[in-house]
């Protein structure tokens, strides 16, 4: 049997700095298995770097935000033993974020904004292989843009997962023998090599990609948190971790709003049957939640999410009455402008249905082009302002008492649009966002504490 792989990925506020950093390369070090480490960009850099891409600056309002940028990165530097061994590579690296953060086409070229978007998970990357190997341990900075093969969505690219695995067999796997394989989390290429980037918080993903295509036992994510919680912690104090969820149940939670993992990340854990564990990587000895197929139990509720800037599209007419194919004519147009439905609700002459808002999208793309393709087929409404609170849990279509529990809680709140019993594993909600924080607390009280 081939020996056993744990891929351990760790977010940007574990390696915001050098002391951050030589927590996480314990991590790594406590555990022979772990023999490939995916990293985030240092906190604070990826926005940095957004900026630069999407707004028009001047050339000194650029430069200070390059030098924001190398500061975090110098910083780090400069707690190494040998900083020389890394500081040309990082020069190297600082002077193409400078020269495409000046490129005069930046704010037009989605693939030059991908690029810019790269830099802080190799810069990242390069340091953090030098921490480990200044603890002892050969480690390598390996560019994943030779294995994470995506299509050409710059931006938000959707990852292509044979060609990752046979890539990743051919050449990420023989480098596994002599050291350990740093890489960076969201970056990948297309067939032609350009840099793409699979959309904000896609680092746990590209974990869980190279966990699949090397069909490791064990993806690691290490974060800020011990683990998942009842519910996000910076909203409900009491929230607690948990300790096991299921695939299904997490995949719940990070599409309906737990910023703790990125939506996508449970497919390929799926797929080839990779645990994943969530821990904190500056308290690992506090334990974390472990993700899995089949856990112990499985409870009514798990946990609450909230997904915030939801927007609410109802569309009316009377001809819809007894007519057929108006919904699919409805849909069509959404889909012809790539936006995605989530909620979905209908009465004789109306449908409401809301679009999620991933990174301000939606709001740039449900545009007027989209409005005026809806109104030649009936009226339409737009709102803003709410947000999606949603119940996780099992079997919640069939068991007794389940949504009674959940609305006495909210009893005293106006909620905008109920979805549940298309799936035994969520009810969900949309309410004012004046309102979420309360609702999503007195929930919590309700069924968790
Ligand atoms: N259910 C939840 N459990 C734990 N953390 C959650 C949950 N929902 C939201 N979060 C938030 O996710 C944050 C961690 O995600 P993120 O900041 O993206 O980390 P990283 O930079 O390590 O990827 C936590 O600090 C917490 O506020
Ligand atoms: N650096 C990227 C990717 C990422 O996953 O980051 P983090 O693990 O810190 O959420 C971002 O900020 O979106």
């Amino acid at each position: 049997m081939s020996q056993p792989l744990t891929i351990a990925k760790f977010g940007g506020t574990s390696l915001a700095n050098h002391a951050a950093m030589q927590k996480c390369a314990r991590i790594v070090l406590n555990n022979k298995a772990t023999r490939i480490v995916v990293v985030s960009a240092s906190a604070g850099v990826t926005n940095h770097l957004v900026s630069l891409a999407h707004t028009a600056m001047t050339q000194q309002q650029t430069g200070e935000v390059c030098e924001a940028i190398e500061a975090i990165e110098m910083a780090i530097v400069a707690q190494l033993q040998n900083p020389a061994a890394v500081q040309d590579k990082l020069d190297d690296l600082l002077t193409e974020m400078r020269a495409l953060a000046q490129h005069e086409e930046i704010l037009q070229r989605e693939d030059l904004k991908d690029q810019l978007l790269s830099m802080g998970e190799r810069m990242s990357s390069l340091l953090f292989s030098a921490v480990i190997t200044e603890l002892g341990n050969p480690a390598m900075n390996f560019d994943v843009r030779k294995v994470l093969r995506t299509d050409s969505e710059f931006g938000a690219a959707t990852p292509e997962p044979e060609a990752i695995a046979s890539l990743s067999t051919a050449l990420l796997a023989p480098e596994l023998e002599d050291a350990i394989v740093v890489t960076q989390g969201f970056v990948g290429a297309d067939e032609q090599g350009k840099t793409t980037t699979l959309g904000r918080g896609g680092s746990d993903f590209t974990a869980a990609l190279l966990a699949e295509a090397l069909s490791a036992q064990v993806c690691e994510i290490w974060t800020d948190v011990a683990g998942v919680y009842t519910t996000d912690p910076r909203i409900a104090p009491n929230a607690h971790p948990l300790p096991e969820l299921s695939f299904e149940e997490a995949a719940e939670m990070a599409t309906f709003g737990a910023k703790v993992l990125h939506p996508a990340t449970m497919e390929p854990a799926l797929r080839n049957n990779v645990k994943v564990f969530v821990g904190s990587s500056q308290a690992p000895e506090q334990g974390g939640t472990w993700i899995m197929r089949d856990c112990e139990e499985e409870p009514p509720y798990r946990a609450i999410t909230r997904r915030k800037e939801q927007v609410m599209v109802t569309v009316k007419t009377p001809k819809m009455m007894y007519a057929q194919g108006f919904l699919q004519q409805v849909f069509a147009i959404i889909a012809k402008h790539r936006l995605s439905v989530d909620l979905v609700t209908t009465s004789e002459i109306a449908v409401s249905f809301t679009l999620d808002n991933p990174a301000n999208s939606v709001a740039q793309r449900l545009n007027k082009e989209t409005i005026a393709d809806l109104e030649t087929l009936c009226d339409v409404n737009v709102e803003h302002g709410f947000d999606l609170v949603t119940v996780v849990g099992n079997h919640m279509q069939s068991a007794t008492g389940v949504s009674s529990k959940i609305f006495a809680a909210v009893a005293d709140y106006n909620l905008r649009m109920i979805c549940f019993g298309a799936n035994p594993h969520n009810m969900s909600f949309l309410v004012n966002e004046k309102d979420s924080t309360s609702i999503v607390q007195h929930l919590h009280k309700a069924l968790f504490e």
